[in-house]
């Protein structure tokens, strides 16, 4: 069970019921990331078997970037209204309805019934869906326990094993916190993202993506917060001008925020009246605590021993096509016969839903290249690019959107992380606010920050960062041009629309000299 008594085992797809027990792929964890492997492999003409323990579609389908936008993006959209003169006064001092919020959230996660997308993904293409916590056996072995039962039911491989089981929070560790109770008093992001009310002061211990983003919803909507963070900034990896700005709005909502500080002991004194002492003496008396410090990779009890590899949290290392290093003993794994794949947050490389699915399809090309290799006459169908099986994941290669108010979207390098690579740059910024005819059209005096950086000599871009409101859209040019190595003489040439707030591309350039 989770928050307010959701069951994320809901009966049926009983390994007992499966006709058959060898499949030509089985995934162990069917969230986002795994969803996207059963269409392109079940599309190639693979069998796929995915083996879930909780709900199909996994934390981000039910408990984590779905649930958390659709509470986020009413307070966006409110906001944004309110900054625009006409729709300003047609609003009034009208404010969010919680209600109505957490209604829509239920509806697009569908009330955490996860059948309509086992409908959606899986039935469609003949995907084989057994519900129960999936184990490595040994090579190409797989054992599925059903929830609350001992009985184990063993599963093969034809050609390879998919790890995608995602994380799961960290561990909060701070004396008492194991006195209070779960769900109710202590959060985690399930908790967060699920629950139907609005608690009297909410103390958030973390101020990465999940406690800013809580931070921004539950004082938006009326909560008391407060954010306790050992990092001396908020999103201490995005740069520290968009962090102030982040900062600065949070505090507007009344957020308490406490940076550099850690909890030492946790105290209740009664139900809902929960004593947190900070490592500088001072004492802050909440009814919720949701603890956000970050996550690990979910690999305890998989079964890793078995194959030779630790487990227990140590996110699962691979290489370039998403295939596990494993150890030399046995032939494990070879050139063409890899067997092992990790994808998504579970390798720990970018724990993005995004970054996962980037990491899955290839893996499943290179699953499918190495089969038409090893066996021409298997007659699968191979999607376009399917020869493209090695991933080019790096720096430039990873973006993030953080949905505060405003958001924050980033691409490639921070000033301070080309700096301690040896990189030789130099920063441009634009005062969206100031400067972009476009965001003046969008709404009165809206903070609006964008920051590239550029690689002396050569003039490449190799980070950006835009912080206004729906940054969300911004990120996706700055990403092409990183990823292909464009450098600012060939982005003279993209010309911006007028009047867009894209235009601080050209405020950008303009900044940097062109
Ligand atoms: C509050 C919050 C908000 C987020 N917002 C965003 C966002 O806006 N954008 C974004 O890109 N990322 C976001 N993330 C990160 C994102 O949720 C993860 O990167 C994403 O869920 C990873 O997908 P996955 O498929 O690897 O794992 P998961 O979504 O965790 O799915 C893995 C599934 O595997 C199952 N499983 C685990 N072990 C086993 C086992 N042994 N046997 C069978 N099944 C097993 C689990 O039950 C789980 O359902 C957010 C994270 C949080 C916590
Ligand atoms: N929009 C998005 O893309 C999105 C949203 C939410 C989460 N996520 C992903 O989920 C993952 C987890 O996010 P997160 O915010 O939990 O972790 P995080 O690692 O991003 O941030 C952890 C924060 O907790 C603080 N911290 C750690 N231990 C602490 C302690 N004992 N007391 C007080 N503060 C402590 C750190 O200083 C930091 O501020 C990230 O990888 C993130 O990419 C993504």
């Amino acid at each position: 069970m989770a928050s307010r008594g959701i069951n994320v085992h809901p009966l049926g797809y009983h390994p007992a019921s499966l006709e058959t027990t060898t499949f030509d792929v089985i995934i162990i964890g069917a969230g986002p990331v795994a969803n996207f492997g059963e269409v392109r492999l079940s599309k190639a003409g693979l069998s796929v078997c995915s083996v879930q323990y909780e709900l199909y579609g996994g934390d981000c389908h039910y408990f984590a970037c779905v649930p958390s936008k659709a509470l986020l993006r009413p307070c966006e959209a409110l906001d944004a209204a309110k900054t625009v003169g006409g729709a300003r006064e047609a609003i009034g001092d009208k404010d969010l309805d919680a209600q109505a919020i957490f209604k829509r959230r239920d509806d697009i996660v569908a009330s955490w019934d996860d059948e309509p997308w086992i409908n959606t993904v899986a039935k469609p293409l003949g995907v084989t869906l057994v519900r129960g916590f999936g184990r490595i056996t040994g090579k190409k072995s797989v054992s599925v326990q059903p929830y609350q039962e001992s009985t184990l039911y063993h599963l093969t491989a034809n050609i390879a094993v998919i790890v995608a089981t995602g994380s799961t929070h960290n561990d909060l560790g701070i004396p008492g916190f194991d006195q209070l109770e779960p769900g109710k008093e202590m959060w985690i992001n399930r908790d967060a993202t699920a629950a139907n009310y609005v608690p009297e002061h909410l103390v958030i211990f973390g101020a990465g993506a999940v406690g800013t983003e809580m931070a921004t919803f539950y004082s938006r909507i009326g909560g008391k917060v407060t954010l306790i963070a050992s990092s001396s900034t908020v999103l201490p990896k995005i740069e520290p001008e968009a962090s102030k700005i982040v900062r600065k709005s949070l505090e507007t909502h009344g957020v308490d925020i406490k940076l550099s500080t850690r909890a030492t002991s946790i105290v209740k004194e009664s139900t809902n009246r929960l004593v947190v002492t900070l490592n500088n003496g001072e004492t802050i008396t909440g009814s919720v605590i949701l603890n956000a410090t970050g996550r690990k990779p979910r690999t305890f009890d998989l079964g890793l021993d078995t194959i030779g590899l630790p487990g227990e949290g140590a996110p699962l290392e691979v290489d370039a096509s998403m295939a596990v290093a494993l150890p030399e003993v046995d032939n494990m794994q070879t050139k063409t016969g890899n067997w092992l794949y990790a994808i998504g947050d579970v390798n720990a490389i970018g724990p993005t839903t995004h970054m996962g699915v980037y990491q899955c399809r290839i893996a499943c090309n290179s699953i499918l290249s190495n089969l038409k290799e090893s066996s021409p006459s298997k007659g699968i169908t191979l999607p376009r690019g399917s020869f493209i099986t090695k991933s080019a994941i790096t720096v430039g290669g990873i973006p993030q959107v953080i949905f505060t108010e405003p958001g924050v979207s980033t691409v490639g390098h921070t000033m301070a992380s080309a700096q301690a690579t040896g990189l030789k740059v130099r920063a441009v910024d634009c005062d969206m606010a100031a400067s972009v005819p476009g965001a003046w059209l969008y709404g009165d005096n809206q903070p609006g920050w964008a920051r590239w950086i550029i690689e002396e000599g050569t003039e490449k871009l190799v980070g950006a960062t835009y912080c206004c409101v729906e940054a969300s859209e911004f990120v996706n040019s700055a990403s092409v041009a990183i990823k292909m190595g464009l450098n600012l003489e060939q982005l003279v040439h993209v010309v911006p629309p007028f009047p867009t707030r894209g235009e601080v591309i050209r405020y950008l350039l303009d900044a940097a000299g062109y």
